[in-house]
């Protein structure tokens, strides 16, 4: 059961969110944001890191596309954040996949405190240390306790840990939800989980600071807006779930959500 309503204090608010995210997204993510009733800056100037958490109401930090310079910007501005006191994501993307990916990450956790990580299971399986068979950015195979991760990743970062997946999983350590709700045509477009992890900035900027049911009611919406997005499709038809996700975003209501949820919690 759903019982949370950010969707339309979200809408209401219409919150600004800064994107430091990876050159294959970024256009998607800012589109996603907008139809949902965010709206997006994307930048990873150094120059401007250090303004852009104050006049924000929240930071997407993403790993795609790294670059040196890059990582740089991501350090400034997740402090900057911190000091504003506005919600920082972490999204790990392919962070197993180089050393790279897992020195930055290493540095950002260290030196940044987020409200959120959230990844697909390879990446999660990863951040606990848990064996797992990743695949580049690609979710890859494993049979590990996701519930186990979850909890591990959201007690060791003092955050919210959410990992997506046919089915998602989200703790805070001690509480867990399990989102049932999803498409089978997800995984086929690129940039769907950096939209959802963009999202879930969106909806922690009118949390005030409710991060488990306002990240619970993320995916959820998320979810269900491609699950609505995919309906009539053909599991080819990966051109027309791509811009039909656009669509579902910015038409979904919250009772839509509240009707159409899939949720256990335990
Ligand atoms: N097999 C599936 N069935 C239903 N929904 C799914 C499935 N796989 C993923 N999803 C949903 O897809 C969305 C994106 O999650 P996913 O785990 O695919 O992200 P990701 O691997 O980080 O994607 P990307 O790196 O391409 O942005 C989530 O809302 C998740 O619930
Ligand atoms: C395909 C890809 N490569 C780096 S980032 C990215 C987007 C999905 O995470
Ligand atoms: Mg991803």
């Amino acid at each position: 059961m759903l019982k949370t309503d950010y969707l339309s204090q979200l809408r209401q608010r219409n919150p600004l969110i800064h994107n430091i995210t990876n050159i294959v997204v970024a256009n998607y993510v800012a589109n996603g944001l907008l139809a949902l009733g965010a709206s997006p800056i994307m930048s990873s100037a150094v120059e401007e890191m250090d303004e852009l958490p104050a006049i924000c109401q929240a930071l997407v930090i993403n790993i795609g596309t790294l670059t040196a310079e890059q990582v740089k910007a991501m350090l400034i501005a997740g402090k900057a954040a911190n000091r504003h006191g506005i919600p920082v994501v972490l999204d790990p993307v392919g962070v197993g996949a180089t050393c790279f990916r897992q020195q930055t990450v290493a540095q950002l956790l260290q030196e940044i405190q987020f409200s959120a990580i959230r990844g697909n299971a390879g990446e999660m399986a990863y951040l606990a240390n848990v064996n797992w068979q990743t695949k580049g950015v690609d979710v890859g195979q494993g049979d590990a306790d996701l519930d186990h991760v979850a909890k591990k990743i959201a007690q060791q970062y003092r955050c919210t840990a959410v990992i997506s997946g046919a089915i998602d999983v989200i703790s805070d350590g001690k509480q867990l939800a399990h989102i049932q709700n999803g498409t089978p045509l997800f995984p086929h477009i690129t940039g769907s989980g950096c939209l959802l992890s963009a999202v879930c900035g969106a909806f922690l900027a009118v949390a005030q600071q409710h991060d488990f049911p306002a990240l619970v009611e993320a995916a959820t919406a998320y979810a269900i807006a491609g699950e609505l997005a995919a309906k009539n499709l053909q599991p080819q038809q990966v051109g027309q779930f791509y811009t039909a996700l656009l669509d579902k975003l910015a038409t979904l209501d919250s009772t839509q959500v509240q009707q159409l949820a899939r949720i256990d919690d335990d």
